[in-house]
């Protein structure tokens, strides 16, 4: 099992626009797009990427908005996976 993101660790997600659950467990973001077709399009590309990373979101979409969050269920909180994850779903929406 991959060890906890520290402090050190977080601090680069939250700097890219991620917010820190209370419980530390959990990173989650807001994602605006143009249109429901662009949301979900972004969706169906992290999808893919998220069956091969064997890592899943927690996420929910109205319309244009797509309602992340990012846990390692496995091990109670972030891991290595939830970084990897979000910085992908970064990289997807700005392309
Ligand atoms: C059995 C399977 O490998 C695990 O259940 C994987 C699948 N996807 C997962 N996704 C997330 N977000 N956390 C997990 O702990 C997790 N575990």
């Amino acid at each position: 099992m991959t060890d906890k993101l520290t402090q050190d660790d977080i601090a680069p997600l939250q700097a890219a626009g991620w917010t820190l659950a209370d419980d530390g467990e959990a990173i989650t973001k807001t994602f605006e797009f143009k249109n429901f077709v662009q949301a979900f399009g972004w969706m169906t590309q992290v999808a893919m990427h998220a069956e091969k990373l064997n890592h899943h979101p927690e996420w929910s979409n109205v319309y244009k908005t797509v309602e992340v969050a990012l846990t390692t269920h496995d091990a109670d909180g972030l891991t290595a996976l939830d970084a990897k994850l979000a910085k992908k779903m970064d990289q997807l929406a700005e392309g």
